[in-house]
């Protein structure tokens, strides 16, 4: 019988329920959680939650950093939340956006000890959702955690299928077409599929490369402001324009656009960053204040795509070392990194000299 959900499906399901404000259940061996996401949790399901036991507000290292919190945890902060606490504390401890106005949100009280397992897959989950990663944690014993799932038929998942980096998924081409481009008019869009219910990412193919032979690629990242928007903030539209031109005129090439919008943290987190961005923050410290890495990206589902249509060696167009780096761990050789020097503008050049002093991109 394969009516029932596996893994996969369960998470895909979690990560869906948790952006609708609603909980589910990490079920470990002895323990279990329940969890909800800090950012769309009703007041009244948040009293809910507390009537169940304690909880903790889990933040990321950097968030606590911000907040001046202690991360007993290493990457992580369990905050025990105030007996005092309404909805509003709980919004702000998770978004920055207020910290200028209400700074004295604390002290925090933080939990030491003990096993943060479960609140460390909480706040994969949100992340992969694409949510503020702050989780609101009930932890009890597992048989009684499955049991309130099922009472309220709430998601579970099993602890040991949420690890810390997901496994990168994997791709299906769904469908393919001719669409001729302004650059060339022999191109051709694929569509691919990941089978875990996340984002579809394309490729744009040029020409009819020769599979044993190293590809021209642009690895792009979905940037909706710069790629459709003429944003002047990044150098993305001027870079997607010019990859395409430079594969259009070679006659041959791919441009690979991977759904990752915000250096992965999804478009209205990367929204919030730019408003920290207007407070004074740089591109990195505002993805740490809202308590990501400042690249939250899986490189490794472009050199999969790449893979999976055939070829094995690249010519990289990028300024980025990680992206090269990436496509050679995933068994890619990459023969020749080609730079994309376009879209500086006065608008920008903060942006672009941050990226090349704290991420190690090339100028
Ligand atoms: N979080 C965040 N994301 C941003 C910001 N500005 C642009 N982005 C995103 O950054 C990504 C840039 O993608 P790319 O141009 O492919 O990557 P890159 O790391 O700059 O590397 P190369 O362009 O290949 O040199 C896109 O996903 C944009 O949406 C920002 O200030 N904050
Ligand atoms: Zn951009």
């Amino acid at each position: 019988m394969s009516l029932g959900l596996d893994a996969v499906e369960r998470l895909a399901r979690a990560r869906s329920d948790l952006r609708m404000g609603a909980g589910i259940a990490v079920l470990g061996p002895e323990t279990g959680a329940l969890v909800m996401a800090a950012e769309t949790v009703p007041a009244a399901r948040l009293a809910d939650l507390r009537s169940l036991g304690e909880v903790d507000l889990a933040i990321t290292d950097w968030r606590a950093e911000t907040l001046k919190a202690r991360a007993y945890d290493g990457d992580l902060a369990r905050v025990a939340l105030p007996a005092d606490a309404e909805i509003d504390w709980v919004r702000a401890t998770a978004n920055p956006a207020a910290d200028l106005e209400w700074p004295m949100k604390g002290p925090y009280l933080t939990r030491r000890g003990g096993d943060p397992s479960l609140h460390r897959a909480a706040i994969a989950l949100l992340k992969s959702a694409h949510l503020l990663p702050a989780a609101l944690v009930v932890v009890l014993p597992a048989a009684e955690v499955a049991a309130l799932a099922e009472t309220h038929r709430l998601s579970s998942v099993a602890l040991s299928d949420v690890p810390p980096m997901p496994v990168a998924p994997v791709l299906v081409e769904i469908a393919a077409a001719r669409v001729p481009l302004q650059v060339n008019e022999a191109g051709r869009v694929r569509v691919f599929r990941p089978r875990d219910g996340t984002e579809e990412h394309y490729a744009v193919e040029v020409g009819a490369a020769d599979r044993a032979r190293p590809v021209l690629c642009r690895l792009h990242s979905a940037c909706f402001t710069g790629d459709l928007c003429g944003s002047l903030k990044c150098d993305c539209g001027p870079q997607l324009h010019a990859a395409l031109d430079q594969i259009g005129t070679a006659g041959e090439g791919v441009l690979l656009y991977l759904n990752q919008e915000g250096r992965g943290i999804g478009l209205a987190n990367k929204m919030r960053a730019y408003a920290l961005q207007d407070q004074g923050f740089d591109t990195v410290e505002a993805n740490h204040r809202l308590g990501f890495e400042d690249d939250e990206r899986d490189f490794r589902l472009g050199a999969n795509m790449l893979r999976t249509m055939g070829f094995r060696e690249v010519r990289l167009m990028t300024n980025n070392p990680r992206k090269v780096a990436m496509m050679e761990t995933c068994g890619l050789r990459v023969v020749e990194r080609v730079p994309l020097k376009v879209g500086k503008t006065t608008f920008n050049e903060g942006y672009l000299a941050t990226k090349a002093a704290k991420s190690g991109h090339l100028l």
